[in-house]
């Protein structure tokens, strides 16, 4: 299924992860990385398990700095920041990553207003109200609101998981394999989710992921990390014409073995 064209201002560099270089003693995990995120664009990053894809996303929210070269984030330099103003960056960052679960012993109404009163602290009982009722919506989960989270099944917990995220209006959303863990129509659901996010909110997104009818579904552009480099980057088409013998491997196991 092929992704509708978004509306992505070229002109508009959300990240640029510019020219960096970051080893843990001898392993040299990304060797002068360019990658750059235009706004409202939805960009899919691919690669083998222990290829620095997580070092990446800890590198443009500031828990890594770079050995060498920078990563800007909405026009900051994410490495010279002090703590209150990587806070504050962070605020405009949405993260939906797998381990970011719910509030087992909070309604779905309660787990999406903890985020809300901790970081608006002078919003109103209504202006709340409002927020949840417009977030949940948005997920397709208005139903839900008064229902604990162990009675939802795993892909509407995710949903909620985006919604809670979502209800600080991030610019950019993080998404750390959304769709790992997830049935094939759940799987559907949730990028479907993430290409409407995109819309409805005009968030600039990077998801990282192994499922390729994903890639291929949410992913205005891909970049594949091939030792510690972005060497193939454009199209689900153009990455994967290749006969390179690692990169073949992630198209056969998903569409042909
Ligand atoms: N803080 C750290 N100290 C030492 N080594 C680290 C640290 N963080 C990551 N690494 C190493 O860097 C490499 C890349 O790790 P990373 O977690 O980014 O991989 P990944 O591509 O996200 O993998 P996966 O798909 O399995 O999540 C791994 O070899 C990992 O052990």
């Amino acid at each position: 299924m092929e992704k509708k064209k978004a509306n992505i201002n070229y002109d508009d560099i959300v990240i640029h992860v510019d020219d960096v270089s970051k080893s843990f003693g001898d392993l040299h995990v990304l060797r002068n990385v360019d990658v750059k995120l235009y706004n409202g664009e939805n960009l899919v990053v691919l690669g083998r398990s222990g290829t620095g894809k997580s070092v990446l996303i800890k590198l443009i929210s500031g828990l890594l700095t770079p050995d060498k070269g920078n990563v800007r984030v909405l026009g900051e330099v994410v490495n010279d920041l002090n703590d209150r103003d990587l806070r504050t960056l962070r605020q405009r960052i949405g993260f939906s990553f797998q381990n970011s679960a719910l509030y087992d012993s909070m309604t779905v109404r309660e787990n999406l207003e903890f985020p809300l009163v901790r970081n608006k602290r002078n919003l109103s009982r209504a202006e709340i109200n409002k927020e949840v009722e417009e977030v949940l919506d948005g997920v397709g989960l208005s139903q839900a609101i008064n229902q604990m989270p162990s009675e939802l099944s795993g892909g509407q917990r995710k949903r909620i998981g985006i919604a809670r995220t979502l209800i600080l209006r991030p610019d950019i959303m993080l998404y750390d394999e959304p769709t790992a863990g997830l049935d094939p129509i759940t799987c559907l659901d949730i990028n479907s989710l993430i290409n409407e996010v995109q819309e409805r909110y005009n968030t600039s997104s990077i998801i990282i992921t192994h499922d390729l009818a994903c890639a291929k579904m949410v992913g205005d552009r891909m970049v594949m990390l091939l030792d510690g480099r972005f060497e193939r980057q454009g199209s689900f088409k153009e990455i994967f014409d290749t006969e390179d013998s690692r990169v073949r491997p992630f198209y056969d196991y998903n569409f042909i073995v």
